[in-house]
């Protein structure tokens, strides 16, 4: 009999057909109020499973007793209760390196967005407000020859430290769980105390995962070491920022700006008090969202959850 395989986000069509001639497969483009109990009961027949942007919880996975593992189409496993997976002996799959450039190619955009105020201005001009040489008031800060905090020297915080070293001579300072001397080296990366880099950078650049350890540690203590020139820009996680102290941190005008892709709340409320701000660029979510870069990370996710349902060790476990 053929195992059952539960996708709960639409794939790539050949993708979809690939595990369709190896698998039973039900599927969803994605989960809803309206479709959730089919889901749950899919599960209930479920081998394996592949999707994102879902909180998986452990009462949905108590309901699939066949599960042996869930394929995450993300780097990010924080949708994920991992001791879970390590109790029931589950395998959970996911997909770095391949998002690598194209997150930090966001997160570059939203440097010089919110450094030159690239947002507030386009807006200007497309409501015809354009009336002479703009003054003083609208003018952004420089990029280029300044500090970069990296908060989390990984995989992608790596990719945002070369652009910056080598395309905007940027000063790199950065904080990370251990060193890593391969930026040290290449990059003229100077390791420096969290604290320290709150202090001394001129933008302020969390790439970390949500974790227990992560959580909510960037709040008001943190913005009140920043510079007041100094740009937080966040593509991480937004549930690792206190978002009302990064608000009232803007609103006091603490620090200069930020550069969003992440929120506590996803999808950000259109009520959010961060909407209002002139000094915030907010993006919903994209950091890898290009054709190539989704398209790379589905075909890893699909044959990470096929190598792990034939018994072969699939090439990205976070358990
Ligand atoms: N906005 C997006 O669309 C988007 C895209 C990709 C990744 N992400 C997020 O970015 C995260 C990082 O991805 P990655 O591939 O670079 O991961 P990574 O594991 O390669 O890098 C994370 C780094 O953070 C360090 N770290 C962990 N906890 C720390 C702490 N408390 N203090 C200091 N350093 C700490 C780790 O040692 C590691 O070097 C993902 O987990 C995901 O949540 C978001
Ligand atoms: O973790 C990731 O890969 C991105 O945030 C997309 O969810």
């Amino acid at each position: 009999m053929k195992q059952h395989v539960v996708v709960y986000k639409s794939l790539p069509a050949d993708l979809q057909d690939r595990l369709e001639s190896e698998f039973e497969v039900t599927s969803f483009e994605s989960i809803n109020a309206g479709n959730r109990e089919a889901f749950i009961a899919a599960l209930g027949t479920a081998h394996g499973m592949i999707g994102a942007s879902l909180p998986i919880t452990n009462d949905m996975l108590d309901g699939a007793p066949l599960l042996t593992i869930a394929s995450t189409i993300s780097v990010g496993v924080d949708n994920f209760d991992l001791a879970y997976f390590r109790r029931r002996g589950l395998m959970l799959a996911h997909t770095p390196g391949v998002l690598n450039e194209a997150t930090a190619d966001t997160i570059f955009s939203l440097i010089l967005a919110s450094a030159r105020r690239i947002v507030e201005l386009a807006e200007l001009v497309k409501a015809g407000k354009w009336t002479g040489s703009i003054g003083e008031s609208l003018f952004g800060v420089n990029v280029h020859g300044k500090t970069l905090g990296m908060l989390g020297m990984g995989r992608i915080g790596s990719a945002v430290a070369r652009r910056a070293h080598h395309g905007f001579g940027m000063k790199i300072i950065y904080h990370n769980t251990r060193p890593n001397p391969e930026a040290e080296k290449e990059l003229a990366a100077t390791y420096v105390s969290r604290e320290e880099l709150f202090r001394q950078a001129d933008f302020v650049c969390p790439m970390l995962p949500l974790t227990p350890q992560t959580e909510r540690t960037i709040g008001a203590q943190e913005f009140s070491l920043m510079k007041a020139s100094a740009i937080f820009i966040n593509a991480s996680r937004g549930k690792i920022v206190d978002e009302a102290a990064l608000i009232d941190a803007l609103r006091k005008k603490t620090i200069y700006g930020a550069g969003l892709d992440v929120f506590e709340k996803e999808p950000l409320s259109a009520d959010s008090p961060l909407l209002q701000l002139p000094n915030v660029v907010a993006l919903p979510h994209i950091g890898s969202a290009t054709h190539e870069t989704r398209r790379a990370m589905a075909e890893l996710a699909v044959q990470n959850l096929i190598d792990g349902l034939r018994g072969a060790q699939p090439q990205h476990l976070a358990v």
